[in-house]
């Protein structure tokens, strides 16, 4: 949000003054699950010192790709080569003692362990008996030196999703990382988090001579901070550069070929009419405990998106789930459509609310079950009419699928995979599309496009906007400042738990002053 700070003195192209060898190359890669080919034939490079963006839509191949080199995977074809040689990475533990390391978007800290037991304990070779003197002595003189700062006593639990994020990095660091692995690091950080993780990162390769290997959707961060760019369409690959010789526009179009995207409906103007979601004096979570809530008065009409903003852990998560039933609220008002609404799957159906949960293939799937399953669990017990029904019926609910799998470009290998093999944006797209079916009165979404790429995120977008038009009363809770101030009638930011701003959104709202709110500066 604030002005960037210039970037380190290296040119973006230091590294072709270094070895010419690649640290790492992935040699024709090819990896299938059954019958489908999720990577084919995928050559990439990475230079000592440089970072490389891998760019593609969701479901391109690009986690399949890494976890191939990082021994998640066992490819059907092709080679890993490091400095010069070829390797066998048969599992992570073997590519960690290569000195390959990842970050994943999903946190793999312990989190009743503290930061300094995390972080010994995660070596390669752990010792039987540990000496903590002697490893506290040691982590803290590396923690000198390291501009990221977390605190070493900390259980991880009580850490913020940034600071765990900072401990994920300066583990891989700790552990003398070569070439590391960010899968989309900055979408639970703050924009002034992001920059400073990526310029640290950014400067740290060019020092040491570290390769990485960023998987992003936002093409700022490849612009501002990498030196090349490799692009999977479909699990092959679609193009590479430098990125000092290409625009967004040439890296738009090498992911997504010739298709145009969605464009999003223009905002209706909307009429007045009573709230359907009423919420006064709703306190939910231990009072005073981190993502506790007590929010005074929130109302959302129909026809209109009101957005919720804030940094992650300020009670945005207990929020939706007193929204969707699975957290009971402990005092207030709770109405929907007038009447009290305590979020039964009953009540939920007969009010016709809808909710788009954070992390959905955890907290709106099950993983095992089909996607065609998945799709059906507002449906399946009763018929086209709306009335119960005893017996599943199987080929309605293939056919629905397929229907929705198109109109949401899910991309699947069929209706029957289990939901849990899809990419992370695509598991988005299906449990939207599920949520979004039929009439819905009040629809709560939590940070709808997190992980999307930029087709999908303009898709989803145009859906929450037209569904909008169409009447709905929306619950917009997103971490992403730029989304929440694009979709948003009305905004209210929530710190420690409580609304401290409310403001419009749109072109007139002041996104310093919104910064400024989510950080507790009112
Ligand atoms: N274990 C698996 N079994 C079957 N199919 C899989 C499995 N893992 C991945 N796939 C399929 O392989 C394709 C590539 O998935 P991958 O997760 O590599 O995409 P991605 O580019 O990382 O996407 P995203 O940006 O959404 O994270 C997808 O179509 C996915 O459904």
């Amino acid at each position: 949000m604030s002005a960037l700070p210039a970037l380190p003195d290296e040119p973006p192209d230091a590294m072709e003054m270094r070895s010419s060898r690649p640290i790492l190359e992935a040699v024709g890669l090819t990896k299938r699950f059954g019958a489908f080919t999720a990577l084919d034939d995928v050559t990439i490079a990475l230079q000592p010192g440089e970072f490389h963006a891998l760019l593609g839509e969701n479901g391109a191949g690009k986690s399949t790709l890494v976890k191939c080199i990082l021994g998640y995977y066992q490819p059907d074809a092709g080679a890993v080569v490091l400095d010069g040689r070829e390797v066998a990475i048969a599992s992570p533990r073997d590519a960690r003692r290569l000195g390959l390391g990842m970050v994943y978007q999903h946190f793999t800290l312990v989190p009743a362990m503290s930061v300094l037991e995390n972080l010994v304990m995660a070596g390669a070779t752990v010792p039987r008996v540990v000496d903590w003197r002697t490893e506290r002595r040691r982590l803290a003189a590396f923690m000198e030196t390291m501009p990221l700062r977390v605190p070493l006593d900390v259980a991880v639990d009580r850490l913020s999703a940034g600071e765990r994020q900072k401990t994920e990095i300066l583990k891989q660091l700790y552990l003398g990382s070569r070439v590391l692995v960010l899968d989309e690091p900055t979408s639970v950080l703050t924009p002034n988090e992001a920059e400073e993780v990526l310029s640290f990162l950014r400067a740290r390769a060019s020092e040491t001579g570290m390769a990485v290997l960023l998987i992003t959707h936002k093409f700022s961060e490849v612009t501002r901070f990498c030196d090349r760019v490799s692009v999977l369409r479909k699990g092959r690959p679609a193009g590479a550069g430098k990125v000092a010789d290409l625009t967004v526009e040439d890296m738009a179009r090498m992911m997504i070929g010739e298709r145009e995207l969605a464009e999003a409906p223009a905002r209706a103007a909307s009429v007045a009419a009573p709230p359907v979601l009423r919420l006064r004096k709703l306190a939910a979570g231990h009072a005073g405990t981190r993502g506790a809530i007590a929010i005074d008065h929130l109302e959302v009409a129909p026809g209109e998106i009101v957005g919720i903003a804030g940094i992650s852990g300020n009670g945005q998560t207990t929020l939706v789930e007193v929204l969707s039933g699975q957290t009971p609220a402990e005092g207030g008002v709770l109405e929907v459509g007038g009447e009290p609404y305590r979020a039964s799957r009953a009540e939920a159906q007969a009010r016709k609310v809808r909710c788009l949960p954070e992390e959905p293939l955890r907290n709106a799937c099950v993983g095992r079950m089909s996607v065609s399953e998945n799709l059906a669990f507002r449906t399946f017990d009763h018929n086209a009419a709306g009335a119960p029904i005893r017996l599943l019926d199987r080929k309605r609910m293939r056919g629905e699928a397929e229907r929705l799998i198109t109109a949401y470009s899910v991309k699947t290998q069929s209706p029957a995979s289990p939901i849990a093999t899809l990419s992370g944006g695509n598991v988005q797209r299906a449990v939207l599309a599920r949520e979004l079916q039929g009439e819905t009165d009040l629809l709560v979404v939590a940070n709808p496009c997190f992980g999307l790429d930029f087709g999908a995120v303009a898709d989803i977008r145009a859906q929450l906007m037209a569904a909008r038009n169409r009447g709905t009363a929306v619950l917009l809770v997103s971490e992403d400042l730029d989304e929440v101030i694009a979709l948003s009638d009305r905004i209210f930011v929530l710190f420690e738990g409580r609304i401290v701003m409310e403001t419009r959104g749109g072109a007139s709202a002041d996104p310093f002053a919104i910064g400024r709110a989510m950080a507790g500066h009112v």
